[in-house]
């Protein structure tokens, strides 16, 4: 039996790992949940998962929680030190790290330093503080196991084969939404037209990214780290139907890809089973059916998040951050109806070019240089309405 904790469980991948969880009670029980401002999913999940403690974010939510749940619930707690007690909770063998954002980062490298194996699907923390996250995680002995559906098909495809003949790694990405719209078209599209993802149902946040292709430059930030390659051996291929997750290309021309029909649940299943399989009741993959797989090169005067990312990647120090956290901002702003879309990418680019501080040797220095970045994108955003 397996102890889990399941932060950010009111999220899609938090539904989606609980959903595992009940098809395999004799495997997994949860200790603890958190959620943000979704009480009303928690009160559901408490009653179905019966955890020992959860989290919420604001004292007031938690307060109507308690109220709702009566003396015999869980121990309620709240904020960033809620978290940190859920994500440190000394039954928890795994902790499943699926807050979006970079909110996830304390919590995240809370469990690595109480020794809890990461089940990770939170890129942001990678992408802010990789450095710090990945040497902390080797000292500790602390597994973290990749839930990105295209990290889980690279670790998937690296299975029994030896890092030094691995040439490439290859990232694919469906190209969201706009694929095939122009850069003008670009210019006028709304919150709902980039919303809506053509594979991957996901959190808001996520989704955008993917309309920007910001995810796959997060996603390429995040693949450094895992499975430490440089920025000229991690390439990104579109690939519109998103069955093949990613692959890994060898010295001798060996390509090893992963594929699957678009859902979560089996890279969240094996993150949480390694080295096993569970059985999921997932559709088959009818590739005769589908007849057409195909691949090309992105367009990054298009899709120029991706470039900012591999710029952010190669300058290293606090560009990551500073682009994660930009990032995080306007996106936001887009989905309120602040920003048009191509604007996104303009205030990150904006952010990035402002002297800043550039020294990352410890956590705190993470977390000063996102809300640097925080304000400086909120001016941005300011002098351009
Ligand atoms: N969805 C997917 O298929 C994939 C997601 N990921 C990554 O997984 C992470 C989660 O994504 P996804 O599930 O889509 O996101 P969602 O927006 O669906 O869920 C986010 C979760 O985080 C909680 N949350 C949000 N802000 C805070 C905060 N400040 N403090 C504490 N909790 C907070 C939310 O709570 P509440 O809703 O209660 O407010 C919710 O439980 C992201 O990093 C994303 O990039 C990676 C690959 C695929
Ligand atoms: C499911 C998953 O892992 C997402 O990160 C997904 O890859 C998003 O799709 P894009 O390829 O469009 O970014
Ligand atoms: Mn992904």
């Amino acid at each position: 039996m397996k102890n889990l904790v399941i932060l950010g469980s009111t999220g899609s991948i938090g539904v989606n790992a609980l959903d595992i969880v009940a098809a395999h009670p004799d495997k997994y029980r949860v200790v603890a949940l958190t959620a943000g401002n979704n009480i009303d999913l928690l009160h559901e999940q408490i009653r179905a998962f019966r955890p020992e403690i959860v989290a919420v974010l604001s004292e007031s939510q938690a307060k109507e929680l308690r109220r709702r749940l009566g003396p015999q619930g869980p121990e309620v707690l709240s904020g960033v030190q809620g978290l940190v007690a859920c994500a440190t909770h000394g039954n928890a063998d795994m902790v499943v790290s699926a807050i979006v954002g970079a909110a996830g980062l304390v919590p995240t490298m809370a469990a690595i330093e109480a020794g809890k194996d990461i089940a990770l699907a939170n890129k942001e923390t990678l992408v802010c503080a990789g450095s710090l996250v990945m040497s902390r995680a080797l000292e500790k002995e602390v597994r973290i196991f990749p839930v990105d559906s295209e990290h889980s098909a690279i670790f998937q495809s690296l299975e029994g084969h030896r890092k030094h003949d691995v040439r490439r790694l290859i990232l694919t990405a469906s190209g969201g939404p706009f694929c095939n719209r122009s850069l003008a078209e670009l210019s006028h599209v709304t919150p709902g037209d980039a919303l809506n993802h053509p594979n991957w149902e996901m959190g808001r946040k996520i989704t955008i990214d993917s309309a920007t292709m910001m995810n796959k430059g997060l996603e390429v930030i995040e693949a450094h780290w895992l499975f430490d390659l440089p920025a000229e051996r991690l390439d990104v291929h579109i690939h519109p139907q998103s069955i093949v997750h990613s692959m890994v290309e060898y010295i001798d021309g060996s390509v090893i890809a992963q594929m699957g029909v678009p859902d979560m649940r089996t890279p969240i299943a094996y993150a949480l089973s390694y080295p096993e399989r569970l059985p999921l009741k997932i559709p088959a993959l009818d590739l005769c059916e589908l007849g057409t797989l195909t691949f090309e090169k992105p367009d990054t005067q298009k899709f120029s998040c991706l470039k900012l990312a591999y710029d952010a990647l190669r300058e290293g120090g606090s560009a990551p951050a500073v682009l994660n956290a930009a990032n995080e901002v306007a996106v936001e702003a887009f989905l309120n109806g602040g920003i048009s879309f191509l604007n996104i990418s303009r205030i990150i680019a904006s952010v990035l070019e402002l002297p800043r501080e550039d020294e990352i040797e410890h956590i705190d220095d993470v977390l000063r240089v996102d809300r640097w970045a925080r304000t400086r994108a909120r001016r941005v955003i300011s002098e351009i309405s």
